[in-house]
C-alpha cells in the first residue's frame, strides 16, 4: 500500500490569537488537501483554540506530553508500563488529556527537547509508549548534531534514538519518524534530498531489520530541517521521504505549498 503523504507544522513557542487567526484563515482557505495528511501543532495554551477554528482536514498535534511509569515486578522478573492519566506531575499534560480535547497527535523527542531540555531516548521511548497506548499517533523525530554527522556518526545516533523505541515493542501503525537533523533546523541550512534519502534509506532498512518488512515499509519517514516551499518539492520526489515537519515555514501562507508539494 503507498505510504500517505504527511506534513506537519511545527509552530514551536510562537503565536498568539491574532496570528493563529491568521494561519488559520490560510490553511482553511486552502482547496481541500488531498492525499496528504496534514497536522499542525499549535503550543498547548492554544490547542484548542486552533483545534476549534482549523477545519476538519486540519488535524491538530501536542509537541509534548507524560511519559508511563515503568513498574519493576516482585521479583524484578517483568515490568510493568503503567499509563498516567493524572497526578501530581506540575507543568505536564498527559495523552489522555490531549485524547480529551480530541487530539489525535503528538510530536514527540523533537531535538529541541532532546538538546535544550535534556530528554533521554529512554524518557522519550517511554513518553511515546504512553501516548500509543492512549490511541494517540505520534511524530517521533531523531536526527544527528552537526559534530557527529562530521565524526561519521550519523548512522550510529539515529540508529541509536531509534532503537530505544524499538526495545519498547510500540504499535508502529501509529508512529511517523521525523529526521530532523539538529544542524538543519531553523539554520536555513536544508539537507540535500540526496543526504535526507540517505538517511531516510537507512531508517526503513533499520525498521525493515529490527521490527519487520511490513513495519519498514509501512512507516513514514518524514524529512525536517529547513523545510520551504523552494526546496519542498525537490525534496518530496525522494522515495524514502514521505512528507515534511516543518517549522518556520509552517507559519506563514506559503505552507500551503508545501504542503502541496507531491500534488
Ligand atoms: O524543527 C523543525 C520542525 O520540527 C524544523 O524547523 P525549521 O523548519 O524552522 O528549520
Amino acid at each position: 500500500m503507498p505510504r500517505q503523504f504527511f506534513v506537519g507544522g511545527n509552530w514551536k513557542m510562537n503565536g498568539d490569537k491574532a496570528s493563529i487567526d491568521g494561519i488559520v484563515n490560510f490553511l482553511n482557505a486552502g482547496a481541500p488537501y488531498k492525499d496528504v495528511e496534514v497536522v499542525v501543532s499549535p503550543p498547548s495554551p492554544y490547542l484548542a483554540y486552533a483545534k476549534d477554528k482549523l477545519k476538519p482536514d486540519v488535524l491538530v498535534a501536542a509537541q509534548n506530553c507524560y511519559k508511563v511509569r515503568t513498574e519493576r515486578g516482585e521479583v524484578g522478573e517483568y515490568s510493568l508500563c503503567v499509563e498516567v492519566s493524572k497526578g501530581a506531575f506540575t507543568g505536564e499534560q498527559s495523552p489522555a488529556m490531549l485524547k480529551d480535547l480530541g487530539l489525535k497527535w503528538v510530536i514527540i523527542g523533537h531535538s529541541e527537547r532532546r538538546h535544550v531540555f535534556g530528554e533521554s531516548d529512554e524518557l522519550t521511548a517511554d513518553k511515546t509508549l504512553h501516548a500509543i497506548q492512549e490511541g494517540l499517533g505520534v511524530i517521533f523525530c531523531i536526527g544527528e548534531k552537526l559534530e557527529e554527522r562530521e565524526a561519521g556518526k550519523t548512522k550510529e545516533v539515529n540508529f541509536r534514538q531509534l532503537a530505544a523505541l524499538v526495545a519498547k515493542n510500540p504499535d508502529w501503525s501509529k508512529i511517523v519518524v521525523a529526521y530532523e537533523p539538529v544542524w538543519a533546523i531553523g539554520t536555513g541550512k536544508t539537507a540535500s534530498p540526496e543526504q535526507a534519502q540517505e538517511v531516510h534509506e537507512w531508517v526503513r532498512e533499520f525498521l525493515n531489520e529490527k521490527v519487520s518488512k511490513e513495519v519498514g515499509g509501512a512507516t513514514r519517514i518524514i524529512y525536517g530541517g529547513s523545510v520551504t516551499p523552494d526546496n519542498c518539492v525537490e525534496l518530496g520526489k525522494k522515495g524514502d521521504i514521505d512528507g515534511f515537519l516543518v517549522g518556520g515555514a509552517s507559519l506563514k501562507p506559503d505552507f500551503v505549498k508545501i504542503i502541496n508539494a507531491r500534488n
